[in-house]
C-alpha cells in the first residue's frame, strides 16, 4: 500500500498534489512520501514483535540524507555496503551500533572507517576478508564483531541479475565448509564470532526459498554451537518482493514474512537482524516525468518522455516493469492507445515499456512511474549529460526538494582542466 492515490481527479503524493508540485520543481523528479516510508518500517518492526530484533534499511535501494534520518529517528539500522554509505548513515545521525556491514569486497580503508567510527558487526564473506579485518582491527587495538555470510545454494526464483544465493554467486561463503571456516575465524585474534548471516536474493514475491534458507540456517547454528561457537545474533538479510504491477500482484507482507521467521529461527534464543530494502522504499517512491512527443513510427507509436534510462535503469537493465499512469485521472471511457514509451537518450535500449495500453497521453501532460522509489535515483547516471533529477520528500500537506536539480554549470564545474591544455 502507498500514499499516491487520486483525490479530485489528480494523482496526490499524501495530501499534496503531484501537478502541483511539478510546477514548482520542473520534471523529471523523484517524489517520495515520509508516510509510506515510516510505514513499512513499522510494519518490519512490528512483525518481529517479541523477538530482540533491529530492522536495518537496505540502503542501497534509496539513500538521500533526508530519508536516513527520516527513517533513523524512527529507529532503523542501517545496512551499508561501502564507505560512503556508511558515511552517509553517520551524517544522517545512525549510531555504529545500528549499522552493520554487508558486501564481498571491503577495502582495509572500509574496516579502518568503520571499526574507528563504531560499527554493530561485519558481515564477513570470505576467508581472505576475515583475515584483513583481523589484521586492521589488531592494529587499531579492537575487537571486530562478526558474522558470516554463508551461501545456503537455495534459488531465490527471482531474476538473475539480483539473486545472490546460489552456490555459483559470489555471494558469501559455501554452508558445507562453514565448520571449517568459523573454526578458521575463532583462531583469529582481531575478531569475534557473534552469528551467523545470509542473504539469497531480491525481490523475492514467494515465502519459500527464504525458509529453505532459514532452516539451512537454524539447523547450521546448533553445529556451530555444538562446535563450542558463539552464535547470539543471526542476520537473515532482506529481499521480500514488492508488488510492480499493482492490479494482480500480491506478494507476502511483512507480517507474513516475520511468523515465518519465528517459526523457523525463532526456538534458537538469537537476536535477529533483517535487511530490507525495496519492500521500505519501492512503494514509496514515484517518478514524475512529463511527456514531450508523441511519435508515429511504421507500426508502432512511440511515447517520448522527459525521463530517461539513465534516471531509472531498472527497465533497461532487468526488463523490469514499472507502471506508468497518468497524473490528471483520465474520465470514464477516455481515449486509450498503445504506446513503446521511451526516453530522450541516444540507445534503443532507452525503453522503458513496449506496447503499453493505457489512456492516450498528449505533448505536455504529466504521468508517474510507479514502484520507483528503490534502485532508483540510486541507480542514475548523468549519461548524455542530463544531470541528475531533483528528489523530493513529502509530509502530510508539505513537501521539500531534498535534492536540487544541479545547473549546468555545476554539472561542468566538476571536470578539471590540467593546466598543460
Ligand atoms: C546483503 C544485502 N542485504 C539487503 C539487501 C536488500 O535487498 P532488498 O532491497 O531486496 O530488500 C541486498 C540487496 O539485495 C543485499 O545484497
Ligand atoms: N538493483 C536491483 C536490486 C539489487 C539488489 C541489491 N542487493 C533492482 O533494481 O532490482
Amino acid at each position: 500500500m502507498d500514499h499516491f492515490v487520486y483525490q479530485d481527479g489528480v494523482l496526490c503524493a499524501e495530501d499534496v498534489s503531484v501537478a502541483e508540485i511539478a510546477a514548482q520543481v520542473g520534471t523529471p523528479f523523484y517524489l517520495y512520501s515520509s508516510a509510506t516510508l515510516l510505514r513499512h518500517y513499522r510494519l518490519f518492526d512490528e512483525a518481529l514483535a517479541g523477538m530482540d530484533h533491529l530492522v536495518c534499511f537496505a540502503m542501497k535501494s534509496l539513500s538521500n540524507q533526508a530519508i536516513l534520518q527520516l527513517l533513523g529517528e524512527a529507529g532503523a539500522g542501517m545496512d551499508v555496503v561501502s564507505g560512503g554509505e556508511y558515511a552517509r548513515a553517520r551524517a544522517a545521525g545512525v549510531p555504529g551500533e545500528r549499522i552493520v556491514f554487508s558486501g564481498v569486497g571491503k577495502t582495509r580503508v572500509e574496516m579502518r572507517q568503520a571499526l574507528t567510527g563504531g560499527i554493530r558487526q561485519f558481515n564477513v564473506e570470505s576467508e581472505p576478508e576475515m583475515e584483513a579485518l583481523s589484521a586492521v582491527a589488531v592494529e587499531l587495538g579492537k575487537i571486530a564483531p562478526i558474522t558470516i555470510r554463508v551461501n545456503p545454494d537455495v534459488d531465490a526464483k527471482t531474476h538473475a541479475k539480483i539473486a545472490t544465493g546460489k552456490s555459483e554467486n559470489k555471494f558469501g561463503i559455501p554452508i558445507a565448509r562453514a565448520r571449517e571456516v568459523y573454526a578458521h575465524a575463532a583462531r583469529l585474534p582481531g575478531i569475534e564470532v557473534i552469528g551467523i548471516d545470509v542473504h539469497i536474493g531480491s525481490q523475492l514475491t514467494d515465502l519459500a526459498p527464504f525458509e529453505a534458507a532459514y532452516l539451512k540456517v537454524a539447523e547450521l547454528t546448533e553445529q556451530l554451537r555444538a562446535d563450542g561457537h558463539t552464535i547470539k545474533r543471526l542476520d537473515l538479510g532482506g529481499g521480500l518482493g514488492i508488488p510492480y504491477v499493482q492490479s494482480n500482484e500480491a506478494p507476502p507482507s511483512p507480517l507474513d514474512y516475520g511468523a515465518m521467521i519465528k517459526r523457523t529461527v525463532g526456538h534458537l534464543g538469537c537476536e535477529i537482524e533483517i535487511e530490507p530494502g525495496r519492500l521500505i522504499s519501492g512503494n514509496a517512491g514515484v517518478l514524475v516525468s512529463r511527456a514531450i512527443y508523441v511519435k508515429d513510427g511504421a507500426d508502432r507509436q512511440f511515447l517520448i518522455l522527459d525521463a530517461a534510462m539513465n534516471d531509472l535503469i531498472r527497465p533497461a537493465m532487468y526488463d523490469a516493469h514499472h507502471d506508468i499512469v497518468p497524473v490528471v485521472q483520465p474520465e470514464a471511457g477516455a481515449e486509450r492507445a498503445t504506446y513503446d514509451i521511451v526516453g530522450p537518450v541516444c540507445e534503443s535500449g532507452d525503453t522503458f515499456a513496449k506496447g503499453r495500453a493505457m489512456a492516450q497521453v498528449a505533448p505536455g501532460d504529466l504521468v508517474v512511474f510507479r514502484s520507483a522509489g528503490a534502485y532508483g535515483a540510486v541507480m542514475a547516471s548523468e549519461y548524455n549529460s542530463r544531470p541528475l533529477i531533483p528528489e523530493v520528500l513529502v509530509h502530510n500537506d508539505q513537501f521539500a526538494v531534498i535534492r536540487a536539480r544541479p545547473t549546468f554549470d555545476e554539472m561542468i564545474a566538476r571536470d578539471i582542466i590540467p593546466a598543460w591544455l
